[in-house]
């Protein structure tokens, strides 16, 4: 797909096709199709981000809180998005062991509890060691640092989404 044919979406289509690139807000894809038409897919992925750096802490937060756990109930259940699916599957975590399941079921619980929001982390960037090793790390930091932390990762998770969906080389988003 390529920006002529991004730009040439109706709002319907834009959101279909957008809508999970931040993980179950498709408010923010219905924002970005009032900013068309985009230069480049440089400049589609920064009318994103700029909408999430625009929101209160709250908004931030909100966006935060729409992500499944990693390796939660939600893989268990089978409910994940179909891009989380595959990112998680890609991280390994649909193959834990039960030690390693209730081992990062504990992190994230404790994370949760300590900033409000749940543990995220770009998973294609990632194993099933560097998960847990990162959320111990993270569960340790400042929250403002954290949330801008968190942040960062959300925005790394939609550079990827952006570039499947445009077949571009993640390197050059
Ligand atoms: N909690 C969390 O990080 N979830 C996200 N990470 C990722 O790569 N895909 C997700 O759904």
């Amino acid at each position: 797909m390529d920006i002529k044919k991004v730009n040439s979406m109706d709002f319907g289509e834009f959101v279909d096709v957008f809508g999970n690139v931040i993980e179950r807000c498709p408010l923010i894809a219905a924002a970005v199709w009032s900013q068309r038409p985009f230069s480049d897919l440089e400049d589609l992925k920064k009318h994103f981000f700029a909408f999430i750096d625009a929101l209160p802490q709250s908004g931030q937060e909100g966006i935060l809180r729409c992500h499944p756990d990693l390796a939660g109930s939600e893989l268990r259940r089978g409910t994940l998005t179909a891009e989380s699916q595959r990112e998680q599957s890609g991280a390994g975590l649909t193959t834990l062991g039960a030690d390693e399941r209730l081992r990062l079921a504990e992190l994230n619980a404790q994370y949760r509890a300590r900033f409000g929001f749940p543990f995220v982390l770009a998973a294609r960037f990632s194993d099933r060691a560097a998960v847990s090793r990162e959320l111990a790390r993270r569960l340790l930091c400042p929250s403002a640092q954290e949330l801008r932390t968190a942040l960062g990762e959300v925005k790394k998770i939609g550079s990827l989404r952006l570039a499947d969906l445009l077949r571009a080389d993640p390197a050059k988003l």
